[in-house]
C-alpha cells in the first residue's frame, strides 16, 4: 500500500465496509479520480458494492461539461461500480434564481442531487474529494469576509449531513501535488478543470492571484500557517460547543412559547460563551438569523448579565426578550 493510501485509510471511518452504500462524489478532476481510486482499489468483492459513484453535469462548460461525465462514467464502468449521474436542464443558468449567484445554484443543485439518491440507496455516507490546497482557501475566503471563531474552522473531515447519513472528507490534509503525485505513479488520468484556470470567481482569484502573491511576499510557509489556523479555530470551537451544551442542560429551560434563561447561572460565565449560548438558542429554535449582528448577541448577552429586572429589548425576526425576575425569556411574537 502507498503512504497516501496508508495514511487515507487512518482518517477513513472503520465501521464503513460493514454499513449502508457509500456514495463517492466524483466530477472527474485530479482529488475526486483520486478519491475514487483510493476506494475502489482497496474495496475487495464483497465491498465494492457498497460503492456509488454519483456526479452532476452543471452544464456550465458545454461540451466540456458533457465530457466530464463521459470520463466519469468510463472510469466506473471500468471500476464495476455502481453509479447515479444527473445533468441540469440546459437553460437554468439564465433561469438561475435566489440571488446567490452561479456558484451557490449550481452547489444547491448538486446537493439536492446527492441528498436524493442517498435517500434512494439509503447511504451512510456521502465522500467527497476536498483537500488541503480547498482548506487553505476556504479559511483565508472567510478571514477576508469575515468570520468568527466557527466559521475560521474552515472544512471539516467529518460531520453529520443528513439524519444518519454522514459526510467524510478523507483527503482534506492532502495536497494538490501529493494528490497528482499519487495519480502519475498509478498511470491514472484526470480532467482539467478550465473554469479552475479562469479569475471568474472569488475561490479562484484567491487559489491563482492571492495565494501565490503571499507565497512569494511571505514564503510557502503561509499555507502551513493558515491550515493550522483552521485546524486549531475547529478545535476552539469543539470546546465551546462542549461548554454551550453545559450552559444549555443547566440553565436553560425549554417551554412551548420559546426558551428561558436562568441569568443567575450566567453571573461567572465569559460573555463570549453567553453569545455562543445565545447563537445556539437561535439555531435550535429555528429563529432567522440572517439579520442578527454581532451588535444584537451582545444585546443579548449584557440583558442577561444586567442588574435591570425591568430590562426589555426586540431581536429581528420579532423575538421578544425580557426579564421576569431571575429568568430572561425569549419568545417569538405571533
Ligand atoms: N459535479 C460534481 N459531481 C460530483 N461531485 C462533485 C462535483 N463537483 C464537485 N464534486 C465533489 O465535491 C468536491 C469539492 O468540489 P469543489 O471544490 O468544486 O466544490 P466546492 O463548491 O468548492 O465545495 P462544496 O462541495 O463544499 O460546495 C470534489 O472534490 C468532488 O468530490
Amino acid at each position: 500500500m502507498s503512504d497516501l493510501s496508508q495514511r487515507f485509510f487512518e482518517q477513513w471511518p472503520r465501521d464503513s465496509w460493514r454499513n449502508r452504500s457509500i456514495l463517492v462524489a466524483v466530477s472527474g478532476g485530479a482529488d475526486s479520480v483520486a478519491l475514487l481510486r483510493l476506494l475502489a482499489d482497496r474495496a475487495d468483492p464483497a465491498t465494492r458494492n457498497k460503492l456509488v459513484v454519483v456526479h452532476f453535469n452543471h452544464r456550465l462548460r458545454g461540451s466540456a461539461s458533457d465530457e466530464d461525465a463521459a470520463f466519469v462514467e468510463a472510469l466506473a464502468a471500468k471500476l464495476e461500480l455502481a453509479t447515479c449521474f444527473e445533468a441540469a436542464s440546459s437553460g437554468w443558468v439564465q433561469e438561475a434564481v435566489g440571488g446567490q449567484g452561479l456558484e451557490a445554484n449550481a452547489r444547491g443543485m448538486r446537493y439536492a442531487f446527492f441528498e436524493r439518491v442517498a435517500r434512494e440507496v439509503e447511504a451512510r455516507y456521502l465522500v467527497t474529494a476536498h483537500h488541503r490546497d480547498d482548506q487553505i482557501e476556504t479559511v483565508l475566503h472567510r478571514i477576508l469576509r469575515g468570520t468568527g471563531i466557527a466559521g475560521l474552522g474552515g472544512i471539516q473531515t467529518a460531520r453529520e449531513w443528513l439524519p444518519g447519513v454522514g459526510l467524510v472528507r478523507p483527503l482534506l490534509s492532502f495536497s494538490r501535488h501529493e494528490i497528482v503525485q499519487y495519480l502519475r505513479s498509478i498511470d491514472q488520468p484526470w480532467r482539467e478543470d478550465t473554469s479552475n484556470a479562469t479569475d471568474a470567481f472569488t475561490r479562484n482569484r484567491i487559489r491563482n492571484q492571492l495565494l501565490p502573491h503571499l507565497r512569494d511576499a511571505y514564503g510557502d510557509h503561509v499555507d502551513d500557517a493558515l491550515f493550522r489556523l483552521g485546524r486549531q479555530a475547529n478545535d476552539c470551537q469543539e470546546v465551546i460547543d462542549l461548554q454551550v451544551q453545559e450552559l444549555l442542560d443547566t440553565a436553560v429551560k425549554t417551554s412551548t412559547f420559546g426558551r428561558s434563561v436562568v441569568v443567575r447561572k450566567l453571573e461567572k460565565v465569559h460573555p463570549y460563551l453567553v453569545r455562543e449560548l445565545f447563537v445556539r438558542i437561535w439555531t435550535d429554535q429555528n429563529w432567522p438569523r440572517q439579520e442578527m449582528t454581532q451588535l444584537h448577541w451582545e444585546r443579548l448577552s449584557n440583558l442577561a448579565k444586567s442588574d435591570d429586572l425591568t430590562a426589555t429589548d426586540t431581536m429581528p425576526g420579532n423575538i421578544r426578550v425580557f426579564r421576569d425576575e431571575d429568568v430572561l425569556v425569549l419568545r417569538m411574537l405571533g
